[in-house]
């Protein structure tokens, strides 16, 4: 985690921006201007709108990062977004990671992934990259990835393994932002607890061993902006854990309430925007569909910029 503080104390800026493209926000002259080229390349033309969006998710990516990169410590691409358009869409989630780092940028892949120890094995080569050992490579170009704690310990670990063995980091779901996010994390145990809370004590455990110079694990926490109150009491709760909070802006929440869930200096925790950032040109009030594609993606990164200045500014205001 110490690479994240250092980019977040470098920009003075703790926060991300999600790159979760859909069809709906991405211009659609820009998805056209790449029609000619992609069905001159498939050879199956069934395959040729996915491949099409997956080049146009790639450079709305690509001109979004541009814009922000000096402005922004990390990016944040969910994978679902990707997957929804097949290989071509996991060749843009990878070719994204990659270029954001080139950029300077702390890559966070939203994966989610969990599961049995054998397989969350497999799937900690996000982080360990492929054929590990004298052949290795990273295909994947992340940082960190997310994780979800269901099936505890044994599909945790080798997370961590891996993510020490790479200098890199996970963040396990502990309070997720969604509404329907009470039905389990609100139940009450046997021991008067949440069952939140316990996981909250899960994850400072799982990270307890690998605590950097900053003071914060390898094992960050997944904390939603729609839970003020509770994301402050887990602050206190956890307190060598350092925080990825989503759910500002279009889930609702403002920076006022995120405000708990820093630590004294202004650090633990880096919040994220996705549609609020990626989807702001929309809102410009200066889009036309006859503009060109150039054009829908200069006002694309400009938008993004700007609300990005403007999230960067508004977390400024409510911390130390
Ligand atoms: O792990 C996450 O990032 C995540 C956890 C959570 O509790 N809530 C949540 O919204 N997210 C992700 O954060 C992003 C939020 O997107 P926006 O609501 O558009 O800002 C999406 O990629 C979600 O999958």
């Amino acid at each position: 985690m110490d690479r994240l503080i250092e980019a977040i104390e470098d920009k003075q800026n703790p926060s991300v921006v999600g790159l979760d493209p859909t069809e709906a926000l991405v211009p659609k002259q820009v998805v056209a201007s790449f029609a000619e080229e992609i069905a001159e390349q498939v050879e199956d033309p069934t395959e040729a709108p996915a491949a099409q969006l997956s080049v146009a998710f790639f450079e709305f990516n690509r001109a979004i990062i541009d814009a922000v990169a000096d402005i922004v410590p990390a990016v944040k691409p969910q994978i679902a977004m990707y997957e929804a358009l097949g290989p071509a869409g996991i060749d843009a989630y990878s070719m994204t990671c990659e270029y954001a780092k080139q950029q300077g940028l702390y890559v966070l892949g939203d994966v989610k992934r969990g599961d049995i120890g054998s397989t969350a094995a497999a799937y900690a080569h996000h982080l360990s990259g492929v054929n590990a050992g004298e052949h290795a490579f990273d295909p994947w170009h992340e940082d960190a990835v997310t994780v979800n704690p269901y099936l505890g310990t044994d599909g945790i670990t080798p997370f961590v393994e891996a993510a020490t063995g790479a200098d890199k980091d996970i963040f396990v779901l502990v309070r997720t932002s969604n509404p329907s996010s009470s039905e389990l994390q609100e139940l009450e145990l046997a021991s008067g607890e949440r069952v939140y809370e316990h996981v909250a004590d899960l994850v400072e455990g799982w990270g307890a061993e690998t605590i950097g110079a900053n003071g914060y694990s390898r094992v960050g926490a997944v904390v939603g902006a729609t839970h003020p109150e509770e994301g402050k009491a887990l602050r206190a709760r956890m307190p060598h854990t350092f925080f990825l909070v989503p759910g500002y802006g279009a889930q609702g929440g403002t920076a006022q309430g995120v405000a708990g869930m820093f630590d004294k200096d202004g650090m633990g925790a880096l919040v994220n925007s996705s549609r609020g950032i990626i989807g702001a040109w929309k809102k410009s009030g200066k889009y036309s569909e006859s503009m060109s594609a150039d054009d829908a993606l200069d006002l694309v990164a400009e938008s993004a910029r700007e609300a990005a200045k403007d999230m960067r500014d508004n977390l400024r205001a409510v911390l130390p």
